[in-house]
């Protein structure tokens, strides 16, 4: 994790021109086989093709806002990976949340590689592995920081970003993917 990699005033400007510019959605999931509103504002965005189906839903991209297309370039530069897709989150407050998942969709392909970047209030990030209940992590993630999984990570672990009590601002959270 870099907790620096964007520079406070460009996670800050970033923050807004998403916040503003994105059509955020309620998106459907399924738990335990039922299909329920998931906890905070979702938008699915990506090259045309770059399909996705999450949960029990199948997601259309939407076209990428100009703000993100310097930082996917920059990952690409950094990481040599061609992300083509990113979904966006939105936490409104504490109470928005994500429950314990693995980002293991088989058009992920079986490792894949996911450039997490936070911007908005510092929320805790948990990862634990799945047989192994001693092998735990809790992360802070800043605004402008930036957690890359890989490798066999989404196969072994899952993660979660639970909901607090204190009181917490706006959080935006950009999963960068590639969907084959
Ligand atoms: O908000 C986060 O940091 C995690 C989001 C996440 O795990 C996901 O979108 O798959
Ligand atoms: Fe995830």
């Amino acid at each position: 994790m870099d907790p620096e990699w964007l520079s406070r005033r460009d996670a800050e400007a970033l923050f807004h021109q998403l916040r503003d510019g994105i059509a955020w959605e309620v998106h459907r999931i399924r738990l335990f086989g039922r299909m329920h509103a998931s906890p905070r504002l979702s938008c699915w965005i990506g090259d045309a093709g770059a399909r996705y189906r999450y949960s029990g839903t199948l997601f259309e991209p939407h076209p990428w806002p100009e703000a993100l297309l310097s930082v996917r370039a920059r990952l690409r530069r950094e990481l040599g990976v061609d992300f083509n897709s990113v979904l966006a989150n939105l936490y409104r407050d504490g109470r928005d949340a994500m429950g314990w998942h693995s980002d293991d969709e088989p058009e992920l392909g079986p490792e894949p590689v996911i450039a997490s970047v936070s911007l908005g209030a510092t929320r805790r990030f948990l990862l634990k592995h799945r047989i192994r209940p001693d092998a735990r992590l809790t992360l802070e993630l800043p605004p402008g920081s930036l957690l890359v999984m890989s490798g066999p990570t989404q196969r072994h672990c899952q993660h979660a970003l639970p909901r607090t009590q204190r009181m917490v601002g706006e959080r935006i959270n950009l999963t960068f993917r590639r969907v084959l």
